[in-house]
């Protein structure tokens, strides 16, 4: 019998090129051994989701998720929990591709990103999980993550994690910082921070200098626990971050690599943000599942060091960002009272 191939993409995420190429996508999976359907998911929740487990479950040895980061995660939602899960590929349509970015699968032309499987490579990545749920991307926790649901999606195509960083520090006023209790491999952190971070790719809203050194596969997530809520120093950091990830080494970051991470804030809330979006609320027990999901990759063009791939829109981004934060002063004392 051939192998199946069941390709769920979201026919509302970002571009019409994916429904244009719906038919020449096929034929790439038909041309890699694959009997190949599709399934368009609906606004309904978790539809991607429950596609793809359904799939698994029928015995898919293949499942293709087309769209969005949001699309990605809930198809990875859907086959996580399962004992045997079909390998994984992907087609970005959205607007940050922060995955496909990770994986040097082509973000502009689904086509291409297709023809990836043709390649037959794949790698065994590690997948996140939080509480019920997982995430191959990052999760998060504090008051600074809860600020990516601000950002305007436009915004997030052209600055991406810039943009989240941008509005963190105009609302940077407004902030402090939260008591947690964060457990990991060999350390508790019980303090003040703003967020922390967990990170599974070295890409992160198309910075990939944040977590300089992730790697897919290695079974343990980058932490970073950011300290301070300054507002100066804040802005120190990101400048620190775009100028080639100096900001691992600063006092005010915690930088480590764990398996596990148990986060409790002390007297009051604090909601977890899994790869970009609202996914509960803390204490929350995170754990990295090694090499969980066989997903097909660009592997050829992966680099071994990690070396940055930006394109000239982000190179001006943050050329424009570092020009908008070196013009602020050093100390803005009103705003840094309030901050603290
Ligand atoms: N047929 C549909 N019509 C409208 N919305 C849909 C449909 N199918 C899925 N959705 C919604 O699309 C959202 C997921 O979007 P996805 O992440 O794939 O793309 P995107 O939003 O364009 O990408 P990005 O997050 O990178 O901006 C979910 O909220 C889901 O409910």
């Amino acid at each position: 019998m051939r192998k199946r191939a069941r390709i769920i993409y979201n026919p509302s995420s970002g571009r019409e090129a994916l429904k244009n190429d719906l038919v020449d996508i096929l034929a790439v999976f038909e041309q890699a051994g694959y009997e190949t359907s599709a399934y368009a998911t609906t606004p309904k929740p978790n539809s991607a989701k429950d596609e793809a487990n359904r799939a698994a479950k029928e015995g898919f040895e293949l499942i293709v998720a087309a769209g969005g980061d949001g699309t990605i995660n809930e198809v990875v939602n859907g086959l996580a929990g399962l004992k045997k899960r079909p390998k994984m590929a992907i087609i970005p349509a959205g607007t940050t591709n922060d995955f496909a970015r990770a994986l040097h699968i082509p973000r502009e032309d689904p086509l291409a990103a297709a023809k990836i499987v043709l390649k037959k490579q794949t790698i065994n990545m590690d997948i996140g999980m939080a509480g019920d749920n997982y995430f191959i991307n990052i999760a998060g926790g504090g008051l600074l993550t809860e600020l990516t649901y601000d950002v305007p999606s436009n915004l997030k195509s052209i600055f991406g994690y810039l943009a989240y960083l941008v509005k963190g520090a105009e609302l940077l006023p407004q902030m402090k910082s939260i008591e947690m209790d964060l457990k990991y491999d060999g350390g508790e952190y019980k303090g003040k921070a703003s967020m922390f971070l967990l990170a599974l790719t070295n890409s992160i809203g198309g910075f990939e200098q944040i977590v300089p050194d992730a790697s897919l596969d290695d079974g343990k997530f980058t932490m970073i626990i950011v300290k301070t809520s300054n507002l100066a120093e804040m802005l120190h950091l990101m400048v620190l971050v775009l100028t080639g990830g100096k900001h691992v080494d600063d006092p005010r970051i915690i930088y480590k690599k764990t398996n596990k991470l148990v986060a409790k804030p002390v007297n009051s809330k604090m909601m977890i943000n899994l790869d970009g979006e609202y996914g509960g609320d803390a204490p929350m027990k995170f754990i990295d599942l090694p090499r969980h999901i066989e997903m097909f990759a660009n592997v050829d063009d992966m680099p071994n060091s990690l070396l940055t791939t930006e394109t000239p829109d982000m190179i001006e981004a943050e050329r424009k960002f570092v020009e908008k934060v070196k013009g602020l002063p050093d100390e803005l004392p009103e705003t840094k009272k309030k901050a603290e």
